[in-house]
């Protein structure tokens, strides 16, 4: 029912269309999960058959870094097509397949092992508050590098590209060496 009734107002509304069918179906969590995993799943068609695709413009405008983590055992994996177009949206990280399992990368070096130690803590408090958490490795004492992908699914979801972007949001030029330019 709601996949029907989302597809009808998709396609007729022109207000922002993820608030728009929150407000209209007041959904939160799971339901809000629902609306975005049809919103997914009508991305699959070439943009050009696709409804959707002013969604897919819209949900690719949306800064990922405002966004909250949803329960992301309703979601499946994202298509390698759409993890390269979400890619996009979050600076400084890369699309790894490491044996079939797509995932995000991101490498940083800090200026000493307890500023690493700092940088983990950090981005702690983001994950515990977004219920979705990355893999941490300090590695050379100053060599960071966080890897993320959705556990539960064995793939990547949206969750994903919104911790990896709030992540990309912070300061951390305190705990950071300077790159030689
Ligand atoms: C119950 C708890 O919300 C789940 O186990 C969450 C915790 N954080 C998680 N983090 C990541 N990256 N993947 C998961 O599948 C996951 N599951």
């Amino acid at each position: 029912m709601l996949r029907a009734s989302a597809a009808l107002l998709i396609s007729s509304s022109r207000v922002p269309l993820v608030s728009f069918l929150n407000a209209q179906f007041q959904l939160h969590g799971r339901s809000r999960c629902l609306v975005s995993e049809i919103l997914q799943d009508h991305t699959k068609l070439p943009s050009t058959r696709n409804p959707f695709s002013v969604v897919r413009t819209y949900c690719a405008t949306q800064d990922l870094s405002t966004k909250k983590c949803c329960d992301s055992n309703d979601l499946r994996p994202m298509t390698e097509e759409a993890a390269n177009e979400l890619i996009q949206k979050v600076h400084g990280w890369s699309l790894v397949n490491e044996g079939d399992t797509l995932k995000l990368n991101r490498y940083w070096k800090v200026k000493s092992f307890k500023k690493g130690l700092e940088f983990f803590q950090i981005v702690a408090d983001i994950a515990e508050a977004e219920g979705h958490h990355p893999d941490l490795h300090l590695v050379n004492w100053n060599d960071v590098k966080i890897e993320i992908w959705t556990h539960s699914i064995g793939g990547l979801t949206e969750n994903d590209f919104i911790l990896a972007s709030k992540i990309s949001a912070l300061d951390l030029h305190h705990l950071l060496r300077k790159t030689s330019n």
